[in-house]
């Protein structure tokens, strides 16, 4: 299917796109991105590439003070080209590697580590600061910390049995549903410990995708932005 993208932007555009395990967020901000022709940024993908360096290199996730200088010291290298989004780190690219379930099992241990976040959030800022085309970025904290002051701020939600089952289709149907729902339930009650994904914050929009196409979601949230910059996007929607 072609895509009309528009990136006549009449200024620098900032969406923030929140949500737990399995709503959408990385398949509809690459969407919209694309559509917009905006960078896109995984900030997942940052936690999951520190975690697979904690994992590789041996240190006990559970030291917490080693972790973060581990990860302090770690240089990540991020493309923010959303239709293929790469991230290295310390110059191995693990793109393909952080999707592993060893990685899914052990992330929120890491994400859940206050000075790792405080390290990442900043390196997130300082990626969606230096984003002169605009940006679409995804995670957990973006509406609420990362990037409040997004032009668009979305919670994108589904029922928990439509994420289950998008991430055990994802994953073929062959991995077990323990193992799908712990990847998913499991890890948004530990990740919610220390990010706030489950209520949308004040002037947050929520979206629920339980019962929409990807298309529908992306639609929705083109709107929204259409809603807030006008010409960002007139007469430029995709099919
Ligand atoms: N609206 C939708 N309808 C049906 N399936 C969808 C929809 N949006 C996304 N999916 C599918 O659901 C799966 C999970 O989507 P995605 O990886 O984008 O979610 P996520 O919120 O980024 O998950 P995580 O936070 O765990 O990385 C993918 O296989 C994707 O193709
Ligand atoms: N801003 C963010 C982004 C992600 N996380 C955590 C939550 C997940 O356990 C992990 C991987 O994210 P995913 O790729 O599944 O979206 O990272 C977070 O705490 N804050």
């Amino acid at each position: 299917m072609s895509e009309t993208v528009n990136n006549d932007h009449p200024r620098r555009l900032v969406v923030a796109i929140d949500g737990p395990s399995g709503s959408g967020k990385s398949s509809t901000s690459r969407g919209v991105a694309r559509r917009l022709g905006l960078a896109y940024l995984d900030t997942g993908a940052m936690y999951r590439a520190a975690t697979w360096l904690v994992l590789e290199t041996g240190v006990d996730a559970a030291d917490q003070r080693a972790v973060a200088e581990l990860i302090r010291t770690a240089v990540f290298t991020i493309s923010q080209d959303p239709t293929g989004p790469t991230i290295a780190i310390n110059g191995t690219d693990v793109t393909q590697a952080i999707r592993e379930p060893r990685v899914s099992a052990a992330v929120s241990a890491v994400a859940t580590n206050l000075e790792v976040r405080a390290d990442l959030i900043a390196r997130q800022r300082s990626l969606i600061a230096d984003a002169s085309a605009g940006i679409v970025a995804e995670g957990r904290d973006i509406t609420t910390v990362v990037a409040p002051e997004a032009d668009v701020r979305v919670l994108l939600v589904a029922d928990p049995a439509a994420r289950v089952a998008r991430r055990h289709a994802e994953l073929g149907g062959v991995v077990d549903n323990e193992a799908v729902t712990d990847q998913v339930i499991r890890r948004d009650r530990d990740d919610a410990t220390v990010s706030q994904f489950e209520a949308a914050a004040p002037g947050v929009s929520v979206v629920d995708s339980t019962h929409l196409t990807l298309e529908q979601v992306i639609n929705v949230i083109c709107a929204l932005v259409d809603d807030v910059v006008p010409r960002a996007i007139a007469g430029n929607r995709g099919p």
